[in-house]
């Protein structure tokens, strides 16, 4: 009893070493060690601990039941006149029946006696008996097209096979329940195997050298949707797992080039689905590209994010609003570093788990939204609430200054040459020409703002979201959506809008049904981006949910683009 107090004080205290060096490992910022710290310290590892100690005491004590049938007792109790009306609670009839299985030693099935002498070029086999439940067996199956033997192509992480521990791809299977299997189409085999009733036996023929695989702990962005029900080449759609892009996916296994296993996060399940790998998702959005007509290919294809909804830039840039039909149709470009091609051709973007230290320089605030939405009304708004923590940026122009404009204030007024020169430099976050003059944001005034302590609030067009996703601003992206038609309706009654030939003029049935348009566009291209939701129904909730969004932004863990963190040489 002694030793084995020894030996849990010693465990114990390798657990307390590992997570005070976890804990450091955090207060350094290194990649994963949030994470296993919360291992470490999650209840049910505690838990296990628990119940090794108590089977390691057991094993020494060797217990024996008491009673082999202690169900049958809580029936005389419940029918004994004491018990006349109290039932047994559902759980405790099933604990008690599930003790009598043990102390009867019920252990099903009873396996057939090995033979003594076994031929010496016999296989050596294994016989693995599943108790099925309302899980799928999570293993995937495949024939040797030459041979006609049946293999397990793939045991899915967490899934019953997994777990049992006793499955592992590559081994042959040579019978189910009794059945053998060489020869079968693997449908077959599945239906051998769907028909069986409590449990499935298998036997195997083990893999002699399982490979070794050094997993890495990989978590990606999805930026693009994919569901397996709609791909035919997915080797098993049951046990594929769906996403729409945006989603965060925690990749657990990437030991096949083509078909990785991850599962959806946040998640409750044990059990992960495959998805297709990098390599295989860009391959079959080249083929998809190939195979579509060129309109139907930029209205249906998720991965066009080249495609820009709406040209021009904000009216808080050029103080005018624009309009799809101007005659002066504004031109916008981005700052898009090379990173940025890579990001928009990539199915997944990896990403990390990242808090603001407080210390650091606040995260810009990025708004974007249809036109008319009321993007730049919630900024305003948030600056006049507090204007010593939150701040715009000043915008470049190569216009002439208006009496009572000063460089500085309203913008910066800079000659041509200087602007195409800050443009050639990659220094503009957006820029476009509107009537003749050059306008843009650069990235020196949103650093400028964030430098001073407060927090950078911008609007911009959704094609800038790539120049404002980057190491340097990491911007938080707030989508400002319209609400439903009637919302607009009724909240725009008393608001104005500007157009290129009115100023401040009620707004139409048709501005409604345009903004819906835009941001339905914005929507379909760019909503794996979003990192906050506004549905701008009335102005005061929105006000406050911008509130919620900047705080989230500066003091909650997101997940972020890994180049964030290590930034490579294009980032
Ligand atoms: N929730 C709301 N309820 C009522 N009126 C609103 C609401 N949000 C914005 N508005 C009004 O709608 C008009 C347009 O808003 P705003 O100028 O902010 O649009 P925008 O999204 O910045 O578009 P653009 O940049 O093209 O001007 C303004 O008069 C604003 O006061």
């Amino acid at each position: 009893m002694r030793i084995m107090q020894k030996n849990i004080e010693k465990l114990n205290n390798i657990l307390t070493d590992v997570i005070e060096e976890v804990r450091q490992s955090v207060s350094q910022d290194i990649d994963g060690a949030e994470v296993l710290h919360s291992l470490l310290n999650a209840p049910w590892l505690q838990s296990l601990l628990k119940v090794y100690e108590c089977l390691q005491r057991y094993l020494r004590d060797s217990p024996a039941p008491a009673l082999d049938y202690a169900s049958g007792l809580s029936l005389s109790v419940v029918n004994s006149p004491a018990g006349h009306g109290s039932k047994p609670r559902f759980y405790f009839q099933a604990l008690l029946s599930a003790h009598d299985t043990v102390a009867q030693k019920d252990y099903e099935p009873i396996l057939p006696p090995m033979p003594d002498e076994l031929p010496d070029d016999e296989e050596a086999t294994r016989i693995v008996c599943l108790v099925k439940n309302k899980q799928p067996l999570g293993a995937t199956i495949k024939r040797n097209e030459i041979t006609g033997e049946i293999f397990i192509a793939r045991v899915i992480h967490g899934g019953l096979a997994d777990r049992s521990g006793l499955l592992h791809a590559g081994d042959r299977i040579i019978e189910v329940n009794g059945f053998p299997v060489d020869g079968l189409e693997p449908e077959q085999v599945i239906q051998v195997q769907a028909r069986s009733q409590g449990t499935i036996m298998f036997k195997v023929v083990p893999i002699t050298e399982r490979p070794v695989h050094n997993q890495t702990m990989l978590y990606v962005r999805a930026m693009a949707d994919y569901s397996p029900q709609q791909d035919p080449t997915i080797p098993c759609a049951d046990a594929g797992m769906s996403f729409r892009k945006g989603d965060v996916l925690e990749i657990v296994d990437q030991t096949d080039a083509l078909w990785w296993q991850a599962k959806k996060l946040p998640s409750n399940t044990a059990c992960a689905g495959l998805i297709p790998s990098t390599n295989l998702l860009k391959r079959k959005q080249r083929e998809f590209w190939w195979s579509q007509p060129y309109q139907k290919t930029l209205k249906s294809f998720t991965m066009s994010l080249f495609f820009s909804p709406s040209v021009g830039f904000r009216r808080s840039m050029r103080l005018c609003r624009r309009r799809s039909h101007s005659t002066t149709q504004p031109s916008c470009h981005t700052r898009c570093p090379s990173s940025c091609y890579s990001a928009l051709n990539s199915p997944y973007e990896e990403v990390v788990r990242y808090q603001r230290h407080p210390e650091d320089a606040h995260r810009l605030i990025a708004l974007l939204g249809p036109s008319g939405v009321g993007v730049n009304e919630l900024r305003r708004r948030l600056v006049e609430m507090n204007p010593n923590i939150f701040q715009g940026a000043i915008p470049y122009t190569t216009r002439a200054p208006r009496g009572y404009e000063e460089s500085g204030r309203e913008y910066f007024f800079t000659s041509r040459e200087v602007f195409d020169n800050m443009v050639y430099n990659n220094r503009f976050v957006e820029y476009g020409e509107y009537k003749g003059n050059l306008y843009g944001t650069s990235i020196e005034s949103v650093r400028d703002v964030l430098d001073s302590g407060k927090i950078c609030v911008i609007d911009i067009e959704p094609n800038a979201i790539q120049a404002v996703r980057t190491h340097e601003l990491r911007a938080y992206v707030v989508y400002v959506k319209p609400p439903a038609l009637e919302r607009l309706r009724e909240t725009r009654q008393d608001s104005f809008i500007t157009t290129n030939y009115y100023v401040n003029r009620p707004f139409k049935d048709e501005d409604f049904q345009e903004m819906e348009e835009a941001a339905r566009k914005i929507e379909s291209h760019y909503s794996q981006f979003f990192d906050y939701v506004i549905v701008n129904d009335e102005l005061q909730d929105s006000c406050v949910q911008l509130l919620t969004a900047v705080r989230k932004a500066q003091d909650e863990p997101q997940w972020v683009p890994a180049s964030w963190i290590r930034p490579t040489a294009e980032s």
